[in-house]
């Protein structure tokens, strides 16, 4: 196991400190005049995609001591561990492995000293020969009709991915029409099924455990739908197939163990797209595409694995969150996809993020003394501009956003893609230079504005700008450039993990919640009034009691 290491303690960490100084004094518009060699230097190309991250409040000093920060971090042996298939999710006592999922060269990655790669790659020649199936008419459903709809009932890590990357690749679409279904509230099935036929619907029940009661119930109503559609038990087997980890419960519900889809504990739920949970991404989008998205962030990982830290475009961006979380006290990170099709990007990444760095302990069981994850949000430009980019603009904290556009569209459409284009370079130059007062006064003189209305305005006007922004532009979305973007993010989050010292892949976070849930549920049964929580729950509760 790589060495526990408290980075405050470390010598770059203090050097760092001592340097915030200085840059918290400097202006992005100086620094870019000061060197015009600025873009060149702190961008880096990698394939098709270009991550420009001049507009950040560093210079050669900072990414000097921010790399010497890894290092001491001994980030470099982590890497490795992780490679290796060392346990490092070792509050569950599991490696963590999604890069065997995707792993192209077929290089052997052993877990307690077996090769994994044998059994990813019959899962995933299983899930050719099943979307091919499904997608090509050969499968049928009870009436001998083809497969039309696919409805995948997961949630979390089981669902998150699946519709962000179908939302993603839609352009790419096979001719099945995809459905998620998450929530445990009634109408998100309810809504789903009215839009679907039984005779031609394929339902994959995705839970890594099969044991997630949204999941499990949502999957469970599914099914009695199927049957009351006049369908019989034995019919169950060519509308239904899970994806897990858990062979037992699978079968206890009544699937096909043939039909089932397996993957492993070394996938966390968070890190489970690129594994049998991305069936529903190979039937909505063709197993070559899948294909072609593992292998992008098979690139990503060579990439992480291989490349020095300087070039090193998750190990860059990882620390550059560290600088912004733990000396300017940023506490959130927008993700701001120039792109439609991205619409869920963001909000995949906000479990993939907080669920791994939203840890209030080191990995020596201790509770750090410093800030670890951020909360990450976002919206596709550019609506959020329309709505939230005032805050980013003239609020009064620091937000460090990442903005990503691809050079092509996918739906060239007169002259929108270069509006949209020109908003997304807009924005960050924006950030970056703001307004002085100088040029408001000057431009509202010139709007013919009095002395006196000028003075009043202008307070309101002046950006200050200097706000520190990360551009990536893909050349296009494709199914192999979104595998590398994805596989960039999941490493930058590792990195942030290893400095900050935490254990990124449990989420021991999540489980007050449910075991309080199921204490509530039987309390509910009945209209007797409760009086064993709190005087707020209780209050709540009998409420809700008396007004169903
Ligand atoms: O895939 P299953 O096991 O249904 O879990 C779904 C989700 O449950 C949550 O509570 C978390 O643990 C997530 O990490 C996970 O992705």
């Amino acid at each position: 196991m790589f060495p526990t290491i408290n980075f405050t303690t470390t010598s770059a960490y203090k050097y760092l400190a001592d340097h915030f100084i200085d840059i918290n004094e400097t202006n992005l518009k100086s620094l870019f005049a000061e060197d015009d060699e600025r873009f060149k230097k702190f961008s880096i190309l990698f394939e098709d995609i270009l991550v420009d991250f001049s507009k950040n409040r560093i210079n050669d000093t900072t990414l000097a001591l921010l790399i010497q920060l890894a290092r001491e971090c001994k980030l470099d042996e982590a890497i490795k561990a992780m490679f290796n298939g060392d346990k490092i999710n070792q509050t569950e006592g599991r490696p963590v492995l999604h890069i065997a999922l995707r792993n192209q060269s077929n290089k052997a990655i052993l877990v307690d000293g077996k090769d994994v790669m044998p059994d990813v790659n019959a899962v995933l020649a299983k899930m050719q020969k099943f979307s091919n199936a499904i997608i090509f008419e050969e499968w049928k459903g009870y009436t001998g009709k083809a497969i039309t709809d696919i409805v995948n009932i997961g949630i979390g890590g089981s669902d998150l991915g699946p519709v962000m990357v179908t939302e993603a690749l839609k352009a790419y679409k096979t001719r099945l029409n995809m459905h998620f279904v998450s929530n445990i509230d009634g109408t998100h099935l309810a809504e789903t099924l009215k839009s679907v036929n039984p005779e031609t619907t394929l339902f994959l029940v995705a839970s890594k455990t099969f044991t997630t009661q949204e999941t499990m119930t949502n999957a469970h109503s599914a099914r009695e739908w199927f049957l009351n559609s006049g369908a019989k038990t034995e019919d169950i087997a060519k509308h239904f197939a899970a994806l897990s980890t858990n062979a037992k419960d699978v079968a206890a519900f009544g699937i096909d163990t043939e039909n089932m889809f397996e993957f492993w504990d070394w996938v966390g739920g968070r890190y489970s797209l690129w594994s049998a949970i991305g069936l529903s991404i190979s039937l909505g989008i063709g197993f070559d595409n899948f294909k072609q998205l593992l292998a992008g962030a098979h690139a990503s990982d060579q990439h992480f694995e291989n490349t020095s830290f300087e070039q090193n475009i998750p190990v860059i961006l990882g620390l550059l969150g560290v600088w912004y979380i733990n000396f300017f006290n940023a506490e959130t990170h927008a993700i701001l996809p120039y792109d439609q099709y991205l619409h869920r990007f963001a909000a995949y990444f906000q479990q993939g993020d907080m669920e791994s760095n939203g840890k209030h302990v080191d990995r020596n069981g201790n509770a750090v003394d410093y800030e670890t994850g951020p909360v990450i949000w976002g919206e596709p430009g550019t609506n959020g501009q329309h709505a939230f980019y005032q805050l980013i603009h003239q609020g009064t904290r620091l937000i460090p956003c990442d903005f990503i556009a691809p050079a092509q569209s996918l739906n060239p459409l007169g002259d929108h893609h270069n509006i949209l284009l020109s908003n997304f370079f807009a924005q960050t130059e924006a950030l970056m230079n703001g307004k002085s007062e100088e040029e408001v006064i000057k431009e509202l003189k010139n709007s013919g504005k009095s002395e006196s209305q000028i003075k009043e305005l202008a307070p309101f006007k002046v950006f200050d700008g200097n706000r520190p922004t990360n551009s990536i532009l893909l050349k296009k979305v494709t199914p192999y450039s979104l595998g590398s973007l994805i596989a960039l993010y999941e490493h930058k989050i590792f990195v942030q993990g290893v400095i900050w010292n935490i254990f990124s892949f449990d989420q021991w976070g999540v489980e007050l919640g449910k075991q309080l849930a199921q204490k509530i549920q039987p309390e509910l049964k009945d209209n007797q009034p409760v009086s064993t929580h709190d005087s707020s729950t209780n209050g709540l509760i009998n409420l809700y009691k008396d007004w169903r």
